[in-house]
């Protein structure tokens, strides 16, 4: 549930209300996994409508859980997809990884173990930190039926768990033994989505299922840094000089985008492009409620209802 209690029931996106919401708010903080692509397929209307949005002078940033990328491997996506973000414009949980363990001063003679992709080994090794493991250890085996045993790196303060389509029973047991055995190791989840699009043409598992192997062998629950934790809206706030009441985030999934939208006060647009239907958001187990739900981000320019 979220920290704020809403009022009123989600309203769908109208041309009025459309309006109404662009011109209250100063900055669109857009999910980007089912609402700015599928895969590597843009959703319809994206283009125009974050023109339209730029021309209006509204401040754009994406705030994805996908941690398979950097933030600088984000921004050739958007290039490679005829859309102009800088990086500094990009807040992907491999940053957001990376930037806890900055804050929380995490020692840099310490290492990071990291069962997740090339994205969080960039975000650690540009914020000064050693990372271990990742597709490094794509290929290894675990051949733990021949009494051996792995030798893991007493060093590593730290096991950042993300995205991992190489997952293997070795990073697993590498990752269990750091977290077990060296003393304060910390376990930080990128996010626990149940699933996103490597491909346009079906969902796939998300990083949660990563998560809750480890989660599950290591009998320890993780720190979250991608949404719907609010980690992320610090660095937004340090970015903007307005709060969050004047923000909208604009998500295709109720557990992460829309909870982290509210429990940050921002307003809250869900879209219907990605892994959430109306169906989905109409049942009655949901207690997450957006203040606006449309079909897409090009409703902002076309709203589908009256
Ligand atoms: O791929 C995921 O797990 C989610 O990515 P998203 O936050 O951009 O939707
Ligand atoms: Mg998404």
């Amino acid at each position: 549930m979220s920290s704020v209690e809403r009022t009123s029931e989600p309203q769908l996106l109208s041309t009025g209300n459309a309006r109404d919401l662009i011109d209250s708010v100063e900055a669109f903080l857009f999910d980007c996994d089912g609402v700015i692509w599928k895969g590597d397929k843009l959703v319809d209307g994206v283009v125009d409508t974050l023109e339209m949005l730029r021309s209006k002078g509204k401040k754009l940033v994406f705030v994805t859980n996908n941690s398979s990328k950097s933030r600088r491997q984000y921004a050739k996506k958007f290039y490679s997809l005829g859309i102009s973000v800088s990086e500094d414009e990009i807040f992907s949980s491999s940053f957001a990884a990376a930037m806890f363990l900055k804050v929380n001063n995490f020692s840099p003679e310490k290492k990071v173990y990291v069962i997740g992709e090339a994205g969080i080994m960039e975000e650690l090794q540009l914020a000064g930190f050693t990372g271990l493991g990742g597709p490094e250890d794509a290929k290894k085996t675990a051949d733990l039926y021949l009494d051996c045993a792995i030798e893991h790196d007493k060093s590593v303060g730290a096991v950042v768990v993300g995205i991992d389509r190489h997952i293997n029973y070795y990073k697993l047991q590498y990752a269990t033994l750091c977290i077990r055995e060296n003393p304060g190791c910390l376990f930080i989840a990128t996010n626990r989505d149940a699933v996103g699009h490597f491909t346009e043409s079906q969902e796939t598992p998300g990083a949660g299922c990563m998560v809750a192997a480890v989660c599950g062998s290591s009998e320890k629950e993780p720190i979250l840094v991608g949404k719907p934790s609010t980690f992320m809206m610090d660095f937004l706030l340090k970015k903007f000089e307005f709060g969050c009441s004047k923000m909208c985030m604009v998500g295709d999934r109720l557990d992460t985008d829309i909870l982290f939208g509210q429990s940050t006060g921002c307003k809250t647009l869900l879209v219907f492009s990605g892994v959430t239907t109306q169906s989905n958001l109409e049942d009655p187990s949901n207690h997450i409620q957006p203040d606006y739900y449309t079909a897409k981000v090009s409703d902002l320019l076309e709203p589908s209802g009256s």
